[in-house]
């Protein structure tokens, strides 16, 4: 094959490149190449609407775990652990020890606090965090306890799969606590870390058994009930005993191990369910979504699928047991749904949601929400044009229709209108058929507590108008309007 590649892309630009810079130049090559052997220019011909930028708005990238607790607690030693746990995956550990912004050499040791926050640079920690998210590698500090100095040297880290950020204040600030998907908070009992941290301290850490001592009572115990005890509450699991809890650990990188199995947004959005993954529902996606369907056909899987949605937020609800008696005079015992349920549709394409859900809860009641921005003003704010809800939306679980959800902007002013009028976050489902990954990213970022159900998580177009492949205007193919 010929090697006379479009000049535009430059070859050893890829292999200089981290791996978004990289991906955008394979694109472009695969686009400059495809045009030079068939003649048809992919990119704008609506056939493809692949780009590295929207490919990398899908990618969900490094799972970020933080791990806090006192001195000495056993931090580094479960961090270890986990990785240990969790084989050939590819794992960074990044202690924040490393970002201590160190001695001037005028300052007495004895006298500086080491363990309050402003002690560390959490700005160059959030950086470095940044290039690792964004699959880049970064060079961050090294740093010596028996000088209290940066050393003259950097070190590079590498990109992973998994990315671990250990030490006493890693939930202090908020966004580095923002990034991390999972915070671990190490509790141990504070005699026995003061006893490892003398045992350590004196012998890697260059201190005497006074020193350690005076710093303790000085700094290390006001400090850690002042900064690092109340950061407990931001953590999702208390490790008690640290290293010892073999069961905590297993929990923890069994937990890691399933969430780097889902590659899609349901790693980062628990609350996210995608039911796409089967030939089943992809076969239905694969009627309606051809632009060749008569409408008749388009109603009838579309229809199918939003039964299928609407089964599956129903097992969103809460139950409770309950008992029936059989035919044969016996008892059988199952469950019953504990929540009351009402529906809203975003007008128009929510209102062609309502016959398949009405398919599945028979009476429920359905509102509507029309929700537009000023016409003569496209780029104006969404505003509720037209809201009429069913009563006592409080105390009831609420399925919220919108089929197709692109921006996710007209959602997340629904749910806003929702919880003006008394709805509880929690209990809003939002029913989508065909979701953009920038529109969940964007709704869960408003409302974390909310569900959200879909059978595809497509992407937005560059232009921001349309979800792609997407399925074309919902509402009007199914009125036929
Ligand atoms: N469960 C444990 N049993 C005995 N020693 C431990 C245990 N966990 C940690 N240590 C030791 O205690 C010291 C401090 O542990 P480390 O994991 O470095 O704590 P941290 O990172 O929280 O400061 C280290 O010398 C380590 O080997
Ligand atoms: N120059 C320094 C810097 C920090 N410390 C102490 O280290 C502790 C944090 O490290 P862990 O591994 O124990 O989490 C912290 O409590 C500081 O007091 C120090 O002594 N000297
Ligand atoms: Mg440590």
């Amino acid at each position: 094959m010929s090697t006379d590649y479009d000049e535009s892309v430059d070859l050893t630009e890829i292999a200089k490149a981290d791996s978004a810079t990289c991906q955008s130049c394979i694109t472009r090559l695969a686009f400059t190449c495809a045009k030079r052997l068939t003649g048809v220019d992919l990119e704008s011909s609506g056939l493809i609407n692949w780009t590295g930028e929207s490919e990398e708005s899908q990618s969900v990238g490094p799972f970020l775990i933080g791990v806090a607790g006192g001195s000495a607690s056993g931090k580094t030693t479960v961090c270890n652990k986990i990785i240990q746990g969790l084989g050939d995956r590819r794992c960074v550990m990044i202690a924040l020890d490393w970002f201590y912004k160190g001695l001037e050499d005028e300052q007495d040791a004895s006298s500086y606090n080491f363990d309050h926050p402003d002690s560390l640079d959490f700005e160059l920690l959030s950086l470095c965090l940044e290039m690792l998210i964004r699959g880049q590698s970064t060079e961050v500090p090294c740093y010596d306890f028996s000088t209290h100095k940066r050393l003259p040297v950097k070190r590079l880290i590498s990109p992973g799969e998994v990315v671990i950020i250990e030490g006493i204040l890693t939930f202090y600030p908020i966004d580095i606590r923002s990034m991390l998907h999972l915070k671990i908070f190490v509790d141990e009992d504070p005699d026995t870390c003061l006893c490892r941290r003398i045992r350590r301290d004196v012998s890697s850490r260059g201190r005497t058994i006074e020193s350690v001592l005076a710093q303790y009572e000085k700094f290390v115990k006001p400090s850690y009930e002042e900064f690092i005890a109340p950061t407990k509450r931001y953590a999702d699991i208390i490790v008690p005993r640290g290293a010892e809890n073999l069961v905590a650990i297993d929990l923890v990188i069994k937990h890691i191990a399933l969430k780097l199995s889902q590659p899609d947004l349901r790693r980062l959005y628990p609350n996210l369910v995608i039911m796409g993954d089967n030939p089943q529902i992809q076969g239905l996606h694969s009627v309606f979504r051809d632009r060749e369907a008569s409408r008749e056909d388009f109603i009838f899987h579309a229809d199918r699928l939003i039964r299928l949605i609407a089964e599956e937020g129903l097992s969103l609800l809460p139950f409770q047991q309950s008992f029936v008696y059989t035919p044969t005079g016996d008892v059988y015992h199952g469950f019953k749904y504990s929540a009351e349920l009402a529906s809203v549709s975003i007008m128009r394409g929510g209102d062609a949601m309502e016959a398949g859900l009405r398919a599945v809860c028979k009476n429920i009641s359905i509102g509507k929400m029309l929700i537009a921005k000023d016409p003569l003003d496209p780029s104006s704010e969404r505003k509720v044009i037209y809201c009429k809800l069913p009563s006592e939306l409080s105390r009831k679980h609420v399925f919220l229709l919108d089929p197709i959800l692109g921006t996710g902007k007209t959602a997340v002013k629904a749910v806003e209108e929702l919880l003006r009028r008394g709805c509880i976050e929690s209990q809003i489902i939002i029913l989508s058929l065909v979701t953009s990954s920038e529109g969940v990213r964007f709704c869960f970022e408003h409302f974390p507590q909310l569900k959200l159900v879909t059978s595809a998580v497509d992407h937005l177009h560059v232009s921001q108008s349309r979800v792609v492949p997407g399925l074309g205007e919902f509402a009007d193919r199914y009125f036929g309007t």
